[in-house]
């Protein structure tokens, strides 16, 4: 029996002006309990795969326990077919722990498709590098700072090549044809589109060890879609330069020690993503507004967390009376929220044999 246990960080992307670029991975973990029986010859399970799924995350969607639709064993099995495997290994069980919720702006797809590669490169043995399943990552979500957080590790600048046009136009295959489902297409025997070679690139930033993340989770979801949906598509010269400014302040402001909470508040400014997100969160102006490290003591900055709902505040101190603080103004748009004190998860994701 090959037994083993793969451990995927969530991420909060963008960090108020990163928009599509900064992530940072943190310690709140998706698990796979991954067994394969590797006396049996041959298997009944649909695609050699059984699938158990642990909800620790408190979400209301169900999560499919079919291979072929499950997020994670889909990407697996698109990782394996890239490789001329058309399924699991006979008799492989995998037993999903998720604590993350689903929708809020913790990077739960990201984490899933990390989770989903790591898992075919160690069923198929294909000894790829985490650099070379970024690129398999790239394939299914596009933009890499969730990604790039969760298999790296830690806090993160990320950009992608410019591509040669021909690659440039498997990038924009669509997903149906990277991840053939039930609905658009059965596994055809063919192999899908491979990702070109390099697509994504990341640096790893230093984090100031005083800084803590509390999350602030609203009890509704924002599909990530919807909220990519409502930004506009070009933007003025202004709104871009504010962003430049403090986007390239952001890694040195987090980055030293002892922190400057003046700097890293205003650091964590953006005009490029929050502003157009608040028609798809009650509240959430008066949320960023709500506190400046002048007026909470322990504060450093507050943003969204990836395309929300969920709010990150940085801080050092008064972690419950930071997150009281938030919770009671969603309150009073009768939005209630839970919320969780997290640190940087600066290993990234990890196999482990169980
Ligand atoms: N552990 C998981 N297993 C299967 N599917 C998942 C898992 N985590 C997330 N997903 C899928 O990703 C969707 C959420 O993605 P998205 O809208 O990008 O929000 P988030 O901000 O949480 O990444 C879920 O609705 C679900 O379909
Ligand atoms: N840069 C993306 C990040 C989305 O993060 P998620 O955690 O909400 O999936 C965006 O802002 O759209």
């Amino acid at each position: 029996m090959n037994s083993f246990v793969i451990r995927t960080p969530c991420s909060s992307a963008n960090i108020g002006p990163g928009f599509d670029v900064i992530g940072l991975a943190l310690s709140l973990h998706l698990e796979l309990h991954v067994t394969i029986d590797s006396s049996k010859s041959s298997s009944e399970l649909p695609l050699n795969c059984a699938i158990t799924y642990e909800d620790q995350s408190k979400s209301a969607e169900q999560i499919s326990l079919d291979p072929e639709v499950n997020l994670i064993t889909r990407v697996a099995l698109y990782v394996l077919r890239c490789h001329n495997q058309r399924a699991f290994p006979v008799e492989t069980k995998v037993h999903i722990i998720n604590p993350i919720p689903l929708g809020r702006g913790l990077g739960s797809s990201g984490t899933a498709v990390v989770s989903g590669v790591m898992l075919g490169n160690a069923v198929g043995n294909l000894g790829l590098s985490k650099e070379r399943l970024l690129d398999y990552c790239l394939m299914i979500e596009r933009h890499p700072d969730n990604v790039a957080a969760s298999l790296f590790g830690g806090f993160v600048g990320t950009y992608l090549n410019e591509l040669k046009p021909e690659d440039v136009a498997r990038k924009e295959i669509p997903l149906s044809e990277v991840l053939p489902s039930p609905a658009g297409g059965i596994d055809t025997g063919l192999e899908p589109p491979k990702p070109p070679m390099g697509i994504g690139h990341y640096r790893k930033f230093d984090w100031a060890p005083e800084i803590k993340a509390i999350a602030i989770i609203p009890d509704f979801v924002v599909p990530t879609a919807n909220a990519r949906n409502v930004l506009p598509e070009s933007y003025s010269r202004a709104d871009v330069v504010f962003n430049l400014q403090r986007a390239a302040l952001l890694p040195a402001a987090l980055g030293t020690s002892p922190p400057d909470p003046d700097m890293i508040f205003l650091a964590m400014q953006d005009r490029v993503h929050q502003p157009y997100r608040k028609t798809l969160i009650p509240g959430l102006t008066e949320v960023l507004q709500l506190m400046t490290p002048a007026t909470q003591p322990g504060l450093l900055g507050i943003c969204l967390s990836g395309a929300g709902p969920t709010i990150l505040a940085l801080a050092t101190e008064r972690f419950e009376e930071i997150a009281d603080r938030i919770i009671a103004r969603f309150a009073s748009n009768n939005i209630t929220c839970q919320w969780k004190l997290l640190e940087p998860a600066n290993a990234g994701t990890t196999v482990s044999p169980n």
